[in-house]
């Protein structure tokens, strides 16, 4: 569905991405891990058109994505930080998306809005939610469009326990619907029940790829913290 060959991305004389070759297949759940700064966010850019990478190139359903931007329209996209309008109120910025994303995506999934309980905040200013409510829109807003690929950045980042586990079950849907879910996370706990992939990336490179249950059978780990830890440590023996 998505691939990517070859990606270089240099800022100055850092290389964010370092000839990074990756498939993202329909119905996966794939766990991007690595440390702070190892390309993670530079890649999900890189696929969504945000960040132009030096060499390579990526492939959206056979289209190469710098000749065919309409593609984004198959993506729901959760940012780290979400920005937005400041003075506008959360109902003004989820009709302004609307908006932007119709005529393409019209069937819209509230069910998030509704049930992180934003349907009674419509009138508050975004300058005036906290970080937790913020991720709660920016969440919504992800999941809003049927979309059959999202990409989730640090999704459960400073979101409270019950509002963490909404999202889990809603992101555990989509994957049963057959959607491809890409998901980065240093909240480890949270991906084991959900990831079928798991890529690591470290210092601009993609270190492995591999199935979930190849790699719980390699390292003899359940847990995926445990898995990757045991993984980094052969690697280095
Ligand atoms: N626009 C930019 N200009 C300059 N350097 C950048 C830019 N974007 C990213 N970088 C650098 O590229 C490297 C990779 O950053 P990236 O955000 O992709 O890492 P990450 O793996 O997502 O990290 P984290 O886990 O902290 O979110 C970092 O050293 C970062 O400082």
């Amino acid at each position: 569905m998505i691939i990517a060959s070859n990606l270089t991305k240099r800022f100055g004389k850092l290389k964010a991405l370092d000839d990074v070759s990756v498939n993202f297949m329909k119905g996966e759940c794939i766990a991007l891990m690595g440390p702070n700064g190892s390309g993670k966010t530079t890649l999900i850019k890189s696929i969504l058109g945000m960040v132009v990478p030096d060499s390579g190139f990526i492939t959206f359903n056979d289209k190469n994505i710098l000749r065919d931007w309409q593609y984004r329209r198959h993506i729901g996209y959760m940012p780290q930080i979400g920005r937005y309008p400041e003075n506008m109120t959360i109902g003004q910025v989820i009709a302004m998306i609307k908006d932007i994303r119709s005529p393409y995506n019209t069937a819209f999934d509230e069910e998030l809005i509704e049930s992180f309980g934003l349907n009674a905040m419509l009138k508050k200013r975004m300058r005036t939610l906290s970080g937790g409510t913020r991720q709660k829109v920016s969440a919504s807003l992800a999941f809003l469009f049927n979309t059959d690929v999202l990409i989730l950045d640090e999704p459960t980042a400073g979101l409270d326990p019950v509002a963490s586990e909404i999202l889990k079950e809603k992101i555990k849907a989509q994957i049963k619907k057959g959607r491809l879910v890409i998901i980065t996370s240093h909240i480890l706990s949270d991906l084991d029940e959900l990831v079928t992939q798991v890529i690591y990336m470290q210092e601009g490179k993609l270190l492995f790829h591999k199935n979930i249950n190849i790699l719980r059978n390699e390292t003899g780990q359940q847990k995926l913290a445990r898995a990757i830890v045991s993984v980094m440590h052969n690697q280095r023996s």
